[in-house]
């Protein structure tokens, strides 16, 4: 069953596979905001302080970041796509899966901050206790352009402090808390309180185990690995967070940001997130 319906006084998409599986899309974004695999429980944190929106970035789900991640270029914070309010392409089920697909042209308001025509697809696909989440990226101009990239996941756990995340071992990290660069030594490793750290190049299937269980998170075409959590002082700093949501989220994040994507006039670069839980 697909269905139009509203999300923080938005337009959003609903999608319930045969065997129950759920999925909530905002159009604003293209951004996954509710994630309920078959028979389970909700998978991703909203922010119930949440704000959508023009002019606003929606806190939870899975925030498109492109063509810029995080502060790291002349943009705004990760970009503008998420800002952006992404056309309905379509919903569908395929035998037990459902899909749906998001799409952002560029236009005034992209152009004005970042001149070059694109096409960016979000496409998911759903059943049981999977989710894949695609972002398709075109070069619909003439002239090449660069950017960088990320799924921003926030995944729903009951106490961060109590969650612990494997498949990182050895891979190369910056802190961006304290902008030093290391190797992962702990693995799996757990949570104190505020963590922002960019993984270079970590390929492998990652782990994430709370009380609810385990989450698979599986990447293609994504390089890159960031884990956010703001801790108790910056998570009381941001308004659309209520202080203590810090416990109840963690951000695994697929990203493409140590090299950057460059597509020339009619290219297209894919990568996909997984979910299994
Ligand atoms: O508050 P925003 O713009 O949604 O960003 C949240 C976080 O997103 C993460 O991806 C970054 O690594 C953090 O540095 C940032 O604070």
């Amino acid at each position: 069953m697909i269905k139009p319906t509203t999300v923080l006084g938005q337009p959003a998409m609903w999608l319930r596979a045969p065997d129950g599986a759920e999925v909530t899309v905002l159009l604003q974004g293209g951004q996954i905001v509710s994630w309920i695999p078959a028979g389970d429980q909700e998978r991703l944190y909203l922010s119930p302080q949440a704000v959508a929106g023009p002019g606003n970035a929606v806190r939870g789900g899975i925030p498109v970041c492109f063509p810029q991640f995080s502060k790291r270029g002349p943009l705004g914070p990760h970009g503008f796509a998420r800002q952006q309010v992404w056309q309905w392409v379509e919903g569908a089920q395929r035998g037990e899966v459902v899909i749906g697909v998001l799409r952002l042209t560029d236009n005034d308001a992209t152009r004005a901050v970042w001149p070059h025509a694109f096409e960016a697809e979000l496409s998911f696909s759903f059943s049981g206790l999977q989710l894949d989440v695609e972002l398709a990226v075109t070069n619909t101009g003439d002239a090449a352009f660069d950017f960088t990239a990320a799924l921003h996941t926030y995944l729903l756990v009951d106490d961060v402090r109590r969650a612990r995340l494997g498949g990182l071992f050895g891979v190369r990290y910056l802190d961006t808390v304290n902008g030093q660069s290391q190797h992962q030594e702990m693995d799996p490793f757990s949570f104190a309180g505020e963590i922002d750290r960019i993984y270079w190049d970590a390929k492998g299937p990652l782990t994430l185990a709370t009380a609810a269980g385990r989450t698979q998170i599986t990447r293609e075409g994504f390089d890159d690995v960031v884990v956010w959590n703001p801790g108790p002082a910056r998570a009381a700093a941001l308004a659309d967070l209520p202080d203590d949501d810090w416990l109840q989220m963690l951000c695994v994040e697929a990203a493409q940001i140590g090299q950057p994507v460059t597509l020339a006039p009619g290219q297209e670069w894919v990568a996909r997130q997984g979910f299994e839980v």
